[in-house]
């Protein structure tokens, strides 16, 4: 038996939710591209969780029930209000909401098809309030209750500054949200498929999921990336930092993915945004640093930017704080962590995969005293 490191290269499960083939990426069988120009969020989460397009009918339920199971429990906030908030991470205190979530939920541990779709709509509507509520507690405000008559992207915008957005903030934020909302067997999704695959319950697949998101190499890029360009600070340092990270052989962060060679297809399209938001916000300089920094990057590592890289210029034009960006990137990929998870339960079989061993050979018990 030889391991194969980070599975590179292993097909561990069939999908009918998205595709990468040949740095094409879709969503049942729809070009990334295509629906990021057409589609709305909810159309999407429509799509992924029953692997076809909703009809006009179908889509203003589900809307409807998105708007009507935003709330949260109290006691989610009032655990907020419990954390030391100067510096715990919002991605840990969503990881620990949603495990709270499911002690709230009477159907947790309910497995009919049913009762997981319920629970499906209950969380994708739920997680959006619990983070914003979160970036409110800790400034000292409260919760802003969600409108139900907002879309998803402008509910979000509007329950975390407290004001409705402008209709290009929300064109942008639906964008990127349906740019994250699904992306195969990557990291956090195969974790939401190995935890489930046990028959354990939604709410442990997406806290289990969430852990794995935030990690840097994963979805917690995007802070990262933001942190790189706040630290660059101007256009003229982008080639002395970038340079002394390249010749210490450091990663730099928004850059490279196991799957994509040429390019990730998600990329142009947050790029056109950046370029579009950080002039609008009178911050072209974030947007022209990325380039540079982008530039050196392919021009030398021939590694192109992924889906991490412009996002971090977009939000930050949208006035979200930087360290709710991996968060933001949890709300959306939850629709995708819900498709795998439901997908996986109606054809489940335990994942467990072997291991090289390559410890010691066998060795014979010595005492504690004799050691
Ligand atoms: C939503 C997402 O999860 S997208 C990915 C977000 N993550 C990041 O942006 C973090 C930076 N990127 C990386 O760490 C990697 O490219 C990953 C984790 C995305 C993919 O990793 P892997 O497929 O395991 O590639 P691995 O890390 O082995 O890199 C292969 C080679 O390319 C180099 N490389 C890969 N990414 C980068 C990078 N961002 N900057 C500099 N060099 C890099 C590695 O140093 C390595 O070089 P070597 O062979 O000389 O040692
Ligand atoms: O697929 C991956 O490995 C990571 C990624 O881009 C994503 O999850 O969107």
């Amino acid at each position: 038996m030889t391991a194969t490191r980070g599975l590179e290269g292993i097909v561990a499960a069939e999908t009918k939710i998205s595709s990468i083939i040949d740095d094409t990426l879709t969503y049942v069988g729809y070009d990334i591209d295509d629906l990021t120009e057409n589609a709305t969020f909810e159309e999407v989460v429509y799509l992924l969780w029953h692997t076809r397009l909703p009809k006009k009918d179908e889509l203003a339920e589900l809307t409807k029930e998105l708007a009507e199971n935003a709330e949260v429990p109290q006691a989610i906030f009032d655990q907020f209000k419990s954390y030391p908030l100067d510096t715990v991470h919002p991605m840990a205190a969503l990881r620990s909401a949603i495990s709270v979530l499911g002690v709230f939920d009477s159907e947790a541990d309910e497995m009919s098809p049913e009762a997981n779709y319920r629970k499906a709509i209950r969380l994708q509507a739920k997680i959006a309030t619990v983070v914003t509520g979160f970036s409110r507690i800790r400034k000292g405000l409260e919760p802003v209750a969600p409108k139900p008559e907002l879309g998803y992207a402008a509910n979000f915008l509007y329950m975390l500054h407290g004001k409705e957005p402008a209709p290009i903030e929300i064109e942008a934020f639906n964008k990127a949200l349906v740019l994250h909302a699904d992306h195969e067997l990557n990291a956090s999704t195969f974790t939401a498929r190995v935890c489930v695959a046990t028959l354990s319950d939604v709410y442990s697949g997406v806290t289990a999921a969430i852990g794995a998101l935030k990690g840097p190499l994963h979805g917690g890029a995007n802070e990262q990336v933001m942190k790189m360009l706040s630290e660059i600070g101007s256009l003229d340092n982008v080639e002395s930092y970038i340079q002394t990270k390249l010749d210490n052989k450091e990663k730099i962060m928004g850059f490279g993915h196991r799957v994509y060679r040429k390019g990730d297809p998600r990329a142009k399209h947050l790029r056109e945004m950046s370029e579009k938001l950080t002039k609008l916000t009178g911050k072209p300089e974030l947007y022209e640093m990325s380039v540079k920094i982008h530039d050196m990057i392919v021009g030398q590592k021939k590694l192109p930017a992924n889906v991490d890289f412009f996002s971090a210029s977009v939000y930050d034009s949208l006035g979200i704080e930087h360290d709710l960006f991996t968060p933001i990137f949890a709300v959306s990929r939850t629709s995708g962590w819900i498709a795998h998870i439901l997908e996986q339960y109606a054809n489940n079989r335990l994942i467990r995969p072997r291991a090289e061993y390559v410890g010691p050979g066998m060795q014979k018990y010595v005492s504690i005293e004799e050691r």
